[in-house]
């Protein structure tokens, strides 16, 4: 789940985007980029880490023009540490696109084998992007006819673009000298949501980004979320076109983005990411009391940040005492989107310190958004014994996770995760805690539903159901062999 945004402007974009990207910071760590449009000119800024680290001065002041988009990356597909995978991604023809991608595809087999041996098309990496990135050039140009470009010619070719490509993505690309397009799967698995302002003479600005936040902050006003399937082109005047672009659209957004990935003070497919939250702590705290007495907690306790709002709630629905027994060093970044295991358990010791006062013979319940790895748990667990406490009680506001997420978050293996293959009891014993707790799944999707009218989501990683058609055994063995940890 990586963060982008896009904004077509009257004025100079460089700060706004590298604003929006700050704001998507969480979405993302592994690197970052900006690319600006002046005219027909293309200006480019890409590096591996934080938004803070990777953009000097002297980069800003390169990115001219008022048309542009940016990217932070949490890698799925592809190298972490290769600057060169880092997004955007550029291609020269037709006109010269530049694109960032939100989202994992599940058939990159097939596309690299039919860019290469049916559209000619040389992809230098193993990024999924810049295979998506080719497909959308081969189909654009497919489309064109005379010199100029048509905006149906491109919604023609974002429907080819469906028509080929498997997976998660939310797209947002610049078409040199024309306008900027973006557009969601046909599931709308990842966010994307549109906004408008209008300056003091009369003329609009766009944006597009992957949470509201970006809007609110910028002072747009929120038109909608991005259809599924449905393609939004820009032009350089500030003309929005929209379409529908794919044949049988259905929303089923990721659960994922309201258990962990999205900040809470998002809206995203209309519904808030906080209250979605509040409403897993109400359902967690009626598991709670049908497995153990209430009388046998002495405090509630949330694992920072992600799971404050839905341990505020369970706190608040048991009527028990909650307490704030981790402290947080705001400078450590989020654990779970980390390369690599070593670094993710490192800094989990690093991130987080139990205060002894709040845990000396204490029955704690700990509260965590979800448990993944196991990674944050185990060592959580251990601290808090370290600390003093009396019972330990781990509870998740998420089902367990027994399953790989292929749709842009990085859990590909099964071995990997805690709960694969293992009942409840069990994980209690390997994360060393006295009692296990998980959210139901049918809970968790009424939290994030309830009252909202969407019927679907995607609940892949608790479930084993994947939407898209691509995602057989067969390939959830060759994604568990050759990708990422
Ligand atoms: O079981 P695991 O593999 O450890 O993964 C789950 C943990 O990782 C995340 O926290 P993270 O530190 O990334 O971010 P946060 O500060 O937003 O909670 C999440 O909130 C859980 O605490
Ligand atoms: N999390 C994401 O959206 C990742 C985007 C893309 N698959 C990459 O690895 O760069
Ligand atoms: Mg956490």
């Amino acid at each position: 789940m990586c963060g982008i945004v896009g904004i077509v402007s009257t004025e100079p974009v460089n700060q706004q985007i590298y604003d929006s990207l700050l704001l998507l910071q969480h979405r993302g760590q592994d690197s970052t980029g900006i690319a600006t449009a002046d005219g027909p000119v293309f200006h480019m800024t890409k590096a591996r880490g934080q938004v803070r680290e990777a953009f000097r001065t002297r980069d800003m002041r390169s990115l001219l023009g008022t048309m542009g988009l940016g990217h932070v990356r949490y890698t799925t597909k592809g190298a972490a540490e290769r600057e060169e995978e880092a997004q955007p991604f550029y291609v020269n023809a037709p006109y010269g696109i530049i694109l960032v991608h939100n989202g994992n595809l599940t058939n990159t087999r097939e596309l690299s084998q039919d860019l290469f041996r049916i559209d000619r098309r040389h992809v230098n990496s193993t990024s999924d992007t810049e295979m998506l990135l080719n497909v959308l050039a081969t189909e654009l140009q497919g489309q064109i006819t005379g010199l100029e470009l048509d905006p149906d010619q491109v919604f023609q070719a974002v429907s080819h673009v469906h028509e080929r490509v498997e997976g998660s993505y939310a797209v947002i690309a610049m078409i040199a000298g024309y306008g900027l397009l973006a557009f969601r799967d046909p599931f709308g698995i990842r966010p994307l949501i549109l906004g408008k302002r209008t300056t003091d003479g009369g003329k609009t600005e766009w944006i597009v980004a992957s949470e509201s936040l970006v809007l609110e902050n910028g002072d747009y006003e929120v038109v909608r979320d991005v259809e599924p399937g449905e393609a939004i082109f820009i032009t350089l005047d500030g003309e929005m076109i929209s379409r529908q672009c794919a044949t049988n659209p259905r929303l089923v957004p990721c659960s994922f983005e309201y258990v962990y990935l999205a900040r809470p003070d998002s809206v995203m497919n209309g519904i808030s990411v906080y209250e979605a939250r509040l409403r897993m702590g109400d359902r967690l705290a009626s598991t709670i009391t049908t497995h153990m007495d209430k009388g046998d907690i002495d405090v509630v306790m949330p694992i920072p940040d992600s799971s404050r709002p839905a341990a505020m709630q369970v706190a608040q629905k048991l009527g028990i005492e909650y307490r704030e027994g981790f402290y947080k060093n705001r400078y450590v970044g989020r654990t779970f989107i980390m390369p690599g295991q070593a670094q993710r358990k490192r800094s989990v010791r690093q991130k987080l310190n139990a205060m002894g006062t709040e845990f000396r013979g204490k029955n704690i319940l700990i509260v965590d958004d979800s448990i993944v790895r196991g990674t944050t748990s185990k060592e959580i667990v251990e601290m808090a014994r370290a600390a003093g406490a009396n019972k330990v009680t781990f509870t998740s506001a998420a089902p367990p996770v027994r399953y790989p997420h292929v749709y842009g978050i990085n859990m590909p293996s099964r071995r990997e995760l805690v709960a694969h293959d293992k009942k409840i009891p069990e994980i209690a014993r390997e994360l060393g805690a006295d009692h296990m707790i998980y959210q139901e799944v049918a809970d968790l999707q009424a939290a994030i539903t309830d009252g909202t009218g969407i019927t679907e989501l995607d609940l892949s990683c608790f479930t084993g159901e994947y939407v898209t058609g691509t995602v057989t055994p067969e390939y959830l063995d060759w994604v568990e062999r050759t990708q990422l940890s």
